[in-house]
């Protein structure tokens, strides 16, 4: 599975030592680019009235001429307006000079009811907002709201970032070539490309392997090797036990989430670590759960000892005061020869956020440890303030700076999750969907990814996998969902993973 996403620079590069290792030559691959297009076209509109391609000055626009060509071969009424000539000596020029249709000038172009737009003005060559005429284009079709297939990239969108550098053109389909770009899937590119197809143009994987990228897209087939398999003789420490700490009387719903998330992810044993006062109201609620009464680090430190939880959880819900923080400065020390991973969150990260340089210089990463900070757009921007409001960099960026800056593994949700280890591996989700958007939804991932890791997934797989079953399990409930459906869905999804997964 081509799980690999590649940054515009990297896509240049693949497609140069494709040609160069051959067989085929940069005009056969863009033969075959505006080919996919044209196919696109054929699929998704094949009562197209008309179709206007417009051509940049780049091998984008070489794209173009290509589908052009075919489209107009078939039968169907092709314009072709353009915007500047392509570059003597390259594919784009072969492909223009292979094209019979007449060339009109771009700013000539009227957006006409009942037609389609071939958006081939610029794709991963992109380097500046667009102009003059090519931004009076894409405003002109946005406001006719014309149907637009865009070539590699919506023109105006940024391939490395998923940023609208200025107008962009808003695609219904977007065909890419070899590989997803990290602009596919951040946002707002994906909402920019409308359905994303990607299509081999005759790239080989071996040729995208030797590129080497760290990103990938966060599917299962990335960590279904790593998921948890328990064996026929396990017994339910051995498959995992996660420790959740409670808060306060008035905030225990949170704890209890991610504790039923941990469970349903398949860990063996949880317990929900509770102060005094909430051990009642923790109590009425909890049945399977094992509840263990915690009063301070002392306590906390005991049952680390005597229980040796593979997995801790700790944030939602948690408080955010003294007492509370001297209770995360025992959980977080890697002190135990134990493998232990430690997941926070929440009121966690806001403790965290007072003194950041001091809590990251305590996070150890290494085999046997690993922490795992789940913040949300807010909680980033308070943890890593500088990173955070770096313009230069993408989410995907942003993610793994943080990541190696807190020696920590960082799971930064949104619509478009990003999960970066301090390696510079990192993994985009794709399967997010709105109706996560709801409260106590961030409490059982953490819950999830707990009980993958506690059950001995690695810590990067772990987040990655609990991305994935999290927004899977929304999508298996559908509309009216709430938190505490999530893990109820569990259940079904893994039942669907598990049986894909080669024995
Ligand atoms: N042989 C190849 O290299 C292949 C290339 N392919 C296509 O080639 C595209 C990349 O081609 P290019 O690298 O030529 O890049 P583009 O065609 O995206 O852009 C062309 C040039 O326009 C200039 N430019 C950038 N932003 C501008 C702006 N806002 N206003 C005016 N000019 C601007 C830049 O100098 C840039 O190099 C891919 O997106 C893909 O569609 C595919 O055909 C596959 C094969
Ligand atoms: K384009």
């Amino acid at each position: 599975m081509a799980l690999e996403i590649l940054t515009p620079q990297e896509m240049g590069r693949v497609d140069r030592l494709a040609i160069k290792q051959g067989p085929l030559s940069g005009i056969a691959l863009m033969e075959r680019a505006g080919a996919a297009v044209a196919d696109i076209v054929f699929e998704r509109f094949p009562d197209a009235g008309r179709i206007d391609v417009l051509c940049g000055p780049g091998n984008n626009g070489g794209d173009g001429y290509v589908a052009a060509t075919i489209l107009a071969a078939s039968g169907y009424h092709v314009a072709l307006w353009t915007d500047g000539d392509p570059r003597a000596g390259s594919d784009a020029e072969i492909a223009a000079r292979n094209c019979i249709l007449k060339r009109q000038p771009l700013e000539q172009y009227q957006p006409l009811p009942g037609g389609i737009v071939v958006d081939a003005l610029y794709g991963a060559g992109l380097e500046r907002p667009l102009q003059g005429t090519a931004r009076a284009v894409a405003e002109k079709v946005g406001a006719a709201g014309l149907p637009v297939v865009a070539v590699d990239l919506p023109s105006g969108l940024s391939g490395l970032s998923g940023e609208a550098l200025g107008t962009t053109f808003r695609a219904a389909v977007t065909v890419t070539f070899a590989r997803k770009k990290p602009g596919h899937l951040l946002y707002p590119g994906r909402a920019f490309c409308g359905e994303l197809v990607v299509r081999d143009i005759g790239i080989s994987d071996a040729v995208v392997k030797e590129i080497g990228s760290q990103t990938f897209e966060n599917l299962p087939a990335l960590w279904i090797d790593d998921f948890p398999r328990p064996p026929a003789d396990t017994y339910k420490y051995s498959r995992g036990h996660v420790g959740v700490f409670s808060g306060g009387p008035a905030a225990t719903g949170a704890a209890r989430l991610s504790a039923m998330a941990a469970a349903r992810s398949g860990a063996g044993a949880v317990t929900l670590l509770s102060p005094p006062a909430s051990l009642a109201v923790n109590a009425v609620h909890l049945t399977s759960i094992i509840l263990r009464r915690i009063d301070g680090p002392d306590d906390a430190q005991a049952f680390l000892d005597q229980r040796k939880p593979s997995a801790l959880v700790a944030g939602p819900g948690l408080g955010t005061d003294n007492d509370m923080a001297a209770l995360l400065a025992t959980v977080v020390q890697p002190a135990s020869a134990a493998r232990r991973v430690v997941v926070l969150d929440a009121d966690a990260l806001t403790i965290i956020a007072q003194e950041p340089a001091k809590w990251f210089g305590s996070f150890a990463l290494d085999g046997a440890h690993a922490t795992i900070l789940t913040p949300h757009e807010g909680e980033f921007g308070r943890l890593f303030p500088e990173i955070h409001a770096d313009k230069s960099l993408s989410k995907l960026e942003k993610a793994r700076a943080a990541a190696k800056s807190a020696h920590s593994i960082i799971v930064y949700k949104g619509p478009d999750t990003v999960i970066a280890n301090p390696e510079g591996r990192a993994a985009i989700n794709s399967n997010g969907t709105p109706l996560l958007a709801t409260a106590g939804s961030g409490d059982v991932l953490s819950g999830i990814i707990a009980g993958l890791a506690g059950q001995g997934m690695s810590p990067f797989e772990a987040a990655c996998a609990g991305a994935w079953l999290h927004a899977e399990a929304a999508h298996t409930f559908g509309p009216g969902l709430i938190a505490e459906d999530l893990p109820s869905m569990l259940p079904r999804v893994l039942t669907r993973l598990l049986r894909q997964r080669a024995p």
